[in-house]
């Protein structure tokens, strides 16, 4: 670190805090010893008017101090009540009430009501005074502007820039089909870690091997066939697939099919609702919802919103839903094979393993999975096969990633997270970072 002017401030012992009552005492910011590094370590250091510090040090003690404020802080219960609100705001966050960003948002709007407030209390007051005496400079223009610039600053936030430019080739590149050997396909799922006694349904995983994927075409025909069949006589469950044009309106222009919508539970709703806020600011997320609350249905119901809306994406050349990779253990696989066909029929699913019912050569799968289509395609893999075929998986620009169980990217030096960052995509999400 290098900074041009000398520091000023009374410094003390090495690494240590000054505590904030000396610093007041002493009328100076607290402040913590920045450790000069020794000249012989730094070129730079040699410099005349340059001096260094080490990173170190100074993060470290940058940390220790607004740890020690923040103690001090919520210590003073004068200071402490934003603190006590911050909690209550994050219990409407933890119980689905609300997603962080329309939290921010109703925040935003009762800063403004304050200040639309206080502007009319002013005005009132304005006015009286006015009429009562001689005539004082108004200052409803400030009020104005003020309010003016924080609908702004929240305008401002809105807007994002990118700049990801797709690049769609396909290389022909021959590849013979890989051969895995995981056995854990075929083992009984696991649940990890406790059951914290919130799962809503068991996911009956055992039932996954019986579910084929969309990768050959005449089953996939005659999968959607039987679907639209179905879908026409009115039963008791077909709301779940039927083309009711009966829409649940989102935000942005985004809608969903109102019938499955209303099968979701609020939690769920809201999980939605956050997903196509990430969305629409172009940022990753991690969805980690207790096991068994419905991660796997929050993001069909996801994907099928932004097919069915059809908007145009802010960053392909085209609109809709477009390819998405979904990476996960082998052993769960086919129940996202299952969890789509339920709450996104219309979905082509392919599975890229050797247990998937595509018999040919693999980039011709990848390369079905390119064509855009109007109720898009999902292809699903594992975590080895997505590393040993990283080549492949990367010829593809991804409208969404989304990693199942997503410790395994723990590792930043494992070949399947270095994968992961090879894989050209503006829409990233992860699921179950760690239970
Ligand atoms: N709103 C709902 N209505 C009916 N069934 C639901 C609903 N939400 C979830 N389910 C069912 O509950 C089961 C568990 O849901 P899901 O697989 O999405 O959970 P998950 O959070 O992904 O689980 P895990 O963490 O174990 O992967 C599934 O069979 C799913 O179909």
């Amino acid at each position: 670190m290098a900074g041009e002017e000398k520091n000023e401030v009374e410094t003390i012992e090495d690494g240590e805090i000054m505590d904030s009552d000396d610093a007041e005492a002493a009328d100076t910011p607290a402040v913590f010893n920045r450790n000069a590094i020794e000249t012989d370590e730094l070129e730079l250091a040699n410099l005349p008017g340059v001096q260094a510090y080490s990173a170190t040090t100074l993060e470290r003690g940058l940390v220790d101090q607004a740890t020690n404020a923040f103690v001090k802080t919520s210590n003073d219960p004068q200071k402490s009540k934003p603190q006590s609100q911050i909690l209550d705001f994050d219990d409407q966050i933890a119980t689905g009430e609300l997603t962080p960003f329309e939290l921010l948002q109703r925040n935003n709007q009762e800063k403004l009501q304050r200040i639309k407030d206080a502007y009319a209390k002013e005005k009132t007051a304005g006015k009286t005074k006015k009429r009562k005496s001689d005539p004082t400079p108004s200052t409803s223009t400030s009020a104005s502007k003020r309010s003016r610039k924080i609908k702004q600053e929240l305008r401002d936030d809105d807007e994002e820039d990118s700049t990801y430019t797709p690049d769609t080739e396909v290389d022909d590149e021959d590849d013979d089909w890989l051969e895995e050997d995981e056995s854990e396909v075929d083992k009984a799922p696991k649940k990890k870690g406790k059951n914290r006694g919130k799962t809503l349904l068991s996911k009956g995983r055992d039932l996954t091997k019986k579910i084929k994927d969309d990768g050959n075409d005449a089953d996939y025909n005659e999968r959607i066939r039987k679907y639209q069949d179905s879908a026409s006589i009115e039963s008791g469950d077909s709301s779940l697939g039927t083309e009711d044009e009966e829409y649940h309106e989102l935000e942005n222009n985004f809608k969903i099919n109102a019938a499955v919508w209303n099968k979701l539970y609020k939690y769920q709703k809201t999980g939605v609702r956050w997903l196509h806020e990430l969305h629409e600011h172009c940022i990753g997320g991690i969805l980690a919802d207790e096991m068994g609350l419905g991660k796997t249905v929050q993001i069909a119901l996801f994907l099928r919103s932004i097919a069915e809306s059809n908007v145009k994406s802010r960053i392909f050349d085209y609109s809709g839903l477009g390819p998405t990779l979904i990476v996960c253990p082998a052993t769960l696989m086919h129940q996202w094979v299952k969890e789509l066909n339920t709450w996104f029929p219309l979905c082509r699913v392919f599975i890229f393993h050797s247990s998937g019912s595509f018999h040919g050569r693999k980039d011709d799968l990848i390369q079905k999975m390119a064509v855009k289509r109007k109720n898009g395609s999902v292809m699903i893999t594992s975590y080895d096969t997505f590393a040993i075929e990283i080549d492949l998986f990367s010829r593809i620009d991804w409208y969404y990633a989304i990693l199942d169980e997503g410790h395994k990217i723990r590792n930043p030096n494992a070949r399947v997270t270095l994968a992961v960052k090879e894989l050209r995509t503006p829409h990233r999400l992860i699921l179950n970072l760690d239970h």
